[in-house]
């Protein structure tokens, strides 16, 4: 019988999916859950077969500029691949997937959660209670913003960005607006009687509620800046479950304490996990630890989608979630 092939794990997996690993595949998984460093990748792209990272890794060009490499596919933990130098990876042949859909639901919830709690002042009413400050309901306590019966304004319309448009517009009975940088097909819009805006620029000057879900990586580096933000409403809601580097966090920062913006909700931070002191400043800031997929089914899901990918090409298949 053939040997096995060798694949390496960056960080600690569902348990179900790395049982199944092993069952499988002659795999090392990365037991102490530390992050790998570059060198370590790169030795282990001279060793391995496959090498599964996740968005936490910075798989770059100095990572990729490799020659004589043992690996041929890259299977990433996750939808985002803006963390693997893509263009680097078709340089040195590698094949690159991701693990798409299977988290659009989780994440379009958090999405929604961050716009509720941003608009009502979620964080700041549970730090007053806990901090023992609560004086009792009044009329004029802890106002917040009514998003109910609003415009969410969806940038990337995408899978995450329609499952969000869907349940802000369904559930909460919202107006769509939304901008995408490619068409979009009719039908992906009239679900939800989303309507289009030619530009980022309208979408902020009409919604209530700006949700983003484009991926990140240099091309939408600092998409939403100082300029963008001094268009939104002073009542709006800014809330980023895409990546940290598609908001200029100084620029927000700014906007949150001046009042300019009512208010964000944000998941993911450029250059995270460090979270700029300026944000860590605004009270009307809700800020989570990058939690948009973390529930049990949505992580297992994407472990048997890394799998899948795997499975397919090692059995001299396409894998369905290649990207490079
Ligand atoms: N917070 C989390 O835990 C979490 C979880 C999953 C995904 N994400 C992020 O969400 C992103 C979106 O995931 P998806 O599955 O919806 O991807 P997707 O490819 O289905 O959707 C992205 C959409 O953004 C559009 N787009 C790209 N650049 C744009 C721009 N400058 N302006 C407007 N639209 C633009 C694309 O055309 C596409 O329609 C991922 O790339 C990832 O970075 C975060
Ligand atoms: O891109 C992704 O998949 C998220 O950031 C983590 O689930």
């Amino acid at each position: 019988m053939a040997d096995k092939p060798k694949v390496l794990v960056t960080r600690r997996w569902p348990e179900a999916v790395e049982a199944k690993l092993k069952e499988l595949y002659d795999v090392t998984l990365n037991e102490s859950d530390v992050p790998m460093t570059a060198d370590e990748m790169r030795q282990a792209l001279m060793d391995y077969d496959a090498f599964c990272p996740t968005v936490s890794d910075k798989v770059d060009a100095s990572v990729l500029d490799v020659s004589g490499a043992r690996t041929k596919i890259i299977a990433s933990y996750g939808v985002g691949y803006s963390h693997i130098d893509t263009d680097a990876a078709k340089k040195s042949g590698f094949v690159v997937t991701n693990t798409p859909e299977v988290l659009s639901n989780c994440t379009a919830d958090l999405a929604i959660t961050l716009m509720l709690a941003a608009a009502r002042r979620i964080g700041e009413g549970e730090r007053e209670l806990r901090a023992g400050k609560w004086t009792g309901w009044r009329p004029t306590h802890m106002i917040g913003t009514r998003v109910s019966g609003g415009t969410f304004g969806v940038l990337g319309f995408g899978r995450i960005g329609r499952e969000a448009a869907r349940k802000a517009h369904f559930g909460f009975d919202m107006k769509v607006i939304y901008y995408d940088a490619f068409p979009v097909k009719p039908e992906l819009a009239a679900e939800t009687k989303a309507e289009a805006r030619d530009a980022i620029e309208a979408v902020l000057k009409e919604a209530d509620v700006i949700s983003l879900h484009m991926p990140g990586g240099k091309e939408n580096y600092h998409l939403i800046n100082e300029a963008r933000l001094k268009l939104m409403k002073p009542t709006a809601i800014l809330v980023n479950t895409a990546r940290g580097e598609v908001v200029d966090g100084d620029a927000l920062a700014a906007a949150l304490q001046a009042g300019t913006i009512a208010g964000a909700g944000l998941d993911v931070f450029e250059g995270e996990p460090k979270v700029l002191p300026s944000l860590l400043e605004c009270e009307n800031a809700v800020l989570l630890p990058h939690l948009g997929s973390a529930t049990k089914s949505t992580r297992e899901a994407m472990g048997w989608r890394v799998l899948e990918n795997l499975e397919a090409y090692f059995k001299g298949e396409a894998p369905r979630d290649r990207v490079a």
